[in-house]
């Protein structure tokens, strides 16, 4: 590219700042973006995870290796609106197809349009006019519009992480033309599958939108606006040697032996209503119900970390899920055999990847997921010559690449779920080494790094794109410590 090295910046709410003092938290942007990032460069700019009265008026900034992280803090009504309100009490649920869970509120969205201005007057001030912006998900999707209203002529993508559902369900949405309709002002929108592409393109439709000869991108009010279909990945590669060190740790001998050689089945949710975790442990009920064979012999372990906990919907969640898995284990509980662990601590990767080699079956089943990286963690951990089965909802992203080697089930037929767990407790190994040889083929033609690329060459044409120079001057700059964390519970300064 000619003149001044364009450089990578990267926009999010989350923001996976190097902070070792930090616990490790679950959410799959943050882990994607990281891996992305990496090993490429550039700026992350996002959400500090704080809470203040008195935010800066410059970002914070903190470089590591190639790396360099800006986050601002957010007000106590910003936090509330823009991320309890708007964006996780009506984008979460609309874009997942749960109309009936969005409250709308003309409080909720004033603060989302205010924080996201709020974000552009900070960008404008780390930008400059040759880098490429990268703006990931439901918390931006006016970013852009706003970044142009200021003058802003740079390439700017946007990548979808949720679900985009058909238009009839996007026009639920009160003024669904000022936040999805903002969407046209990006040069470039990617999605997690082709369904989600293709209900986008229709949405543009209805909209006035032109579709170019070969259907790849969109005239709208005057911009042309690129669509395309990006799963997100893994660092395939990187997670199955993880996996294979951690299975040797102190850790995860210690969890096998509390198995006494009952066979482990595995799920890893954040607790999300999305995740479909209600109908998985009645599944599990009435696979208990039904086969008593399997009685004592068989240990479900449920890992699912708090999240969201000021959202209501996700209370009430909180408590449902809490009394179903008492009501199973007061009713099959023996004195020597609990049959379901609940856990709702946030585990590091390492551990999770021990703890999914270790298991017999993962069962993934969302009611509704843009890609579910659980899913695709869990294949990478594998024992090649003793594998695992993975049990996948039809509806989650993950589904769309994983057919062929998963179980696919459907999260609402719960005798359905539960007859294909025992299938895959049942399976014998040549039909496992068979369906995970077809999984991880395709995890890893398709890993993190090329995620990563497809997306930045479509943005940018095929354009080189230069690692990121020094970071900008006039903000203040810590340098991290080697270790980071992904971080969502907000801290109030
Ligand atoms: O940041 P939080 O509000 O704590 O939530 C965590 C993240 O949840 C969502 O993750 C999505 O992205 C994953 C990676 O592409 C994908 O596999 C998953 O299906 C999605 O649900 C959300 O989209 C992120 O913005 C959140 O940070
Ligand atoms: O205790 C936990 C639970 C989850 N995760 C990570 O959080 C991410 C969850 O991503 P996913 O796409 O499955 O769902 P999301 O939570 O983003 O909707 C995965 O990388 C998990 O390894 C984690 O690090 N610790």
């Amino acid at each position: 590219m000619a003149g001044r090295a364009s450089r990578i910046v990267v926009v999010s709410n989350r923001v996976a700042v190097p902070d070792p003092a930090r616990r490790a938290q679950a959410g799959g942007l943050a882990v994607a973006v990281n891996a992305a990032l990496k090993e490429r460069g550039g700026i992350w700019f996002g959400w500090s995870g704080t809470i203040t009265p008195t935010p800066s008026d410059h970002p914070v900034v903190t470089t590591q290796k190639r790396m360099t992280y800006a986050v601002i803090d957010l007000k106590e009504d910003d936090y509330q609106e823009y991320y309890n309100g708007f964006a996780n009490r009506v984008l979460w649920p609309i874009l997942h197809y749960r109309v009936d869970l969005a409250e709308f509120a003309q409080a909720d969205l004033s603060g989302y349009i205010r924080v996201n201005r709020n974000f552009a007057d900070h960008l404008a001030k780390i930008i400059g006019p040759d880098d490429v912006l990268w703006i990931h998900d439901y918390h931006m999707m006016p970013l852009a519009q706003y970044l142009r209203e200021r003058g802003h002529r740079n390439r700017i993508g946007f990548f979808l992480h949720i679900p985009m559902p058909p238009p009839d369900l996007i026009q639920a949405l009160p003024k669904h033309g000022e936040i999805v309709g903002a969407l046209a002002y990006y040069d470039l929108v990617g999605f997690q599958t082709e369904q989600d592409k293709e209900n986008f393109a229709r949405y543009l439709d209805t909209r006035g939108g032109q579709s170019s000869a070969d259907g790849r991108s969109y005239d709208v009010g005057g911009r042309r606006v690129k669509l395309g279909a990006f799963p997100v990945a893994i660092e395939t590669a990187a997670f199955a040697r993880r996996a294979r060190h951690a299975s040797r740790s102190q850790f995860v001998k210690r969890f096998k032996e509390s198995l006494s050689g009952r066979k482990l089945i595995v799920g890893v949710d954040r607790l999300d209503y999305s995740k479909g975790i209600p109908n998985r442990l009645e599944a599990y009920e009435r696979f208990l119900r039904n086969a008593e064979d399997w009685h004592d012999k068989v240990a479900y372990v449920q890992i699912t970390p708090k999240s969201r906990t000021e959202v209501p919907e996700y209370a009430e969640m909180d408590r449902f899920v809490s009394r179903k898995a008492g009501q199973i284990n007061g009713l099959y509980s023996d004195v020597s055999w609990t049959p379901l662990r609940y856990v709702n601590r946030t585990y590091s990767r390492s551990a999770l990847a021990g703890i999914y080699r270790a298991a017999g079956v993962a069962m993934v089943t969302p009611l509704r997921d843009g890609m579910n990286l659980v899913a695709k963690e869990f294949v990478a951990a594998q024992d090649p010559e003793d594998p695992g089965v993975l049990l996948l909802s039809q509806f989650a992203g993950a589904a769309h690449e994983l057919s062929a080697g998963a179980l696919i089930v459907n999260p609402h037929d719960l005798d359905g779920m539960a007859e294909a767990l025992r299938r895959a407790l049942e399976m014998p190994l040549p039909e496992r080494s068979d369906r995970y040889r077809r999984m991880m083929s395709v995890l890893e033609a398709n890993d993190i790094d090329r995620w990563a690329k497809r997306f930045l060459a479509e943005l940018t044409d095929d354009r080189a794109l230069p690692a990121m120079s020094l970071p900008p001057a006039a903000v203040r700059t810590v340098r991290a410590r080697p270790d980071w964390r992904t971080g969502p519970a907000p801290r109030k300064a």
